[in-house]
């Protein structure tokens, strides 16, 4: 096929030149939004803290002082923000994205909510006349800094398709899996998964330290068999020497192991290990280590915070 084929999404969005909105700059959103502008799109950012903002403008970002006056100048406009409290403030509350929204202009949260969150938000968005498109992201900073999320998007497949070059800039792979809900209850099983797996990590962590063990000889048994995970080869040497550099906030991973378990009871579905992995996320978020990555869970399996806990 010819890389002139009009058929092609990059061809039309191309064609299209979309203006495109960007909603939060933290960790995720700012490099998002990064390699949105660097792939040469028209791009205007909003963050609740203003100077997180001029990196992108420095880069070529325009800027607008309110989510409503994003929506309203740019033809489809992400959000990526904390929690589903956020979420819902910026898209639904005082000057948020909904007022600046009108037929033939899409919204696109990325952020981790649960599925009424999302709901609440396409309802109003929906009727506005404008596309609502729920696709959080796997894959934490670096995927992020380099192009290499993984998209697990809902709801308006037409916003999809129109979006789809856009989302393949910042990411690797994306999965289109329907009714709006789908795709946050997805992210929560997900992350539901890795809070578990990052708990338990940490406890082999520090019972091999106990009985004498070389804890970095753990990590490359771990790394070589059936268990090896990405993840532990990444951050196990740093958290052996008690270091934490975030990339996923604790309190992040605590907020999707709450919702997670909220998604679970819905169903009965009995989720006994994520439920004792959030309560150690929650004795860590207690000691102060919510702005730490979640790696930090293992402080609260320490003898010494075990005590005083
Ligand atoms: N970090 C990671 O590895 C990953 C995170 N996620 C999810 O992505 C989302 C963002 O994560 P991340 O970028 O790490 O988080 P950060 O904490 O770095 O950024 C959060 C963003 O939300 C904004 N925000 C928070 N509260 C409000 C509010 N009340 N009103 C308006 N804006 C608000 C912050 O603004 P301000 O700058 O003013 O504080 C900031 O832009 C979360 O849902 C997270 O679970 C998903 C995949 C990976
Ligand atoms: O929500 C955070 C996910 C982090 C990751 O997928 O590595």
């Amino acid at each position: 096929m010819s890389n002139l084929d009009s058929s092609l999404p990059d061809a039309t969005a191309a064609a299209e030149k979309l203006r495109v909105g960007f909603l939060g700059l933290g960790i995720m959103g700012s490099p998002m939004a990064e390699n949105l502008v660097k792939s040469g799109y028209d791009v205007t950012v909003w963050n609740r803290t203003k100077s997180k903002c001029d990196p992108l403008i420095n880069l070529g970002a325009k800027y607008q002082p309110s989510p409503q006056k994003v929506a309203a100048s740019c033809d489809v406009t992400f959000a990526m923000l904390a929690d589903p409290e956020s979420a819902l403030d910026v898209a639904v509350g005082e000057n948020g994205a909904v007022s600046g929204l009108s037929p033939g202009k899409g919204y696109v949260d990325v952020s981790t909510v649960d599925a009424a969150t999302s709901n609440l938000v396409s309802a109003r968005i929906k009727d506005t006349g404008a596309l609502f498109l729920e696709a959080p992201v796997s894959g934490s900073k670096k995927p992020a800094e380099d192009g290499q999320l993984i998209f697990l998007t809902a709801g308006d497949k037409a916003l999809y398709e129109r979006v789809a070059p856009l989302l393949d800039i910042m990411g690797k792979s994306k999965f289109y899996l329907g009714e709006v809900g789908n795709g946050a209850a997805m992210k929560l099983v997900v992350n539901m998964i890795m809070g578990s797996m990052m708990a338990s990590f940490s406890e082999g962590l520090l019972l091999s330290e106990k009985v004498g063990l070389d804890p970095s000889i753990l990590v490359q048994v771990v790394s070589q068999g059936a268990i090896s995970a990405p993840m532990y080869s990444l951050k196990g040497p740093s958290m052996i020497q008690s270091l934490y550099p975030t990339a996923f906030p604790l309190k992040h991973q605590q907020k999707d192991l709450r919702l997670a378990l909220g998604l679970a009871e819905s169903v009965s579905q009995p989720t006994p290990i994520a439920a004792a992995a959030n309560e150690v996320y929650k004795v860590a978020k207690s000691h102060g280590l919510g702005d730490q990555d979640f790696s930090a869970v293992i402080e609260s399996l320490k003898s010494k915070m075990q005590q005083h806990s």
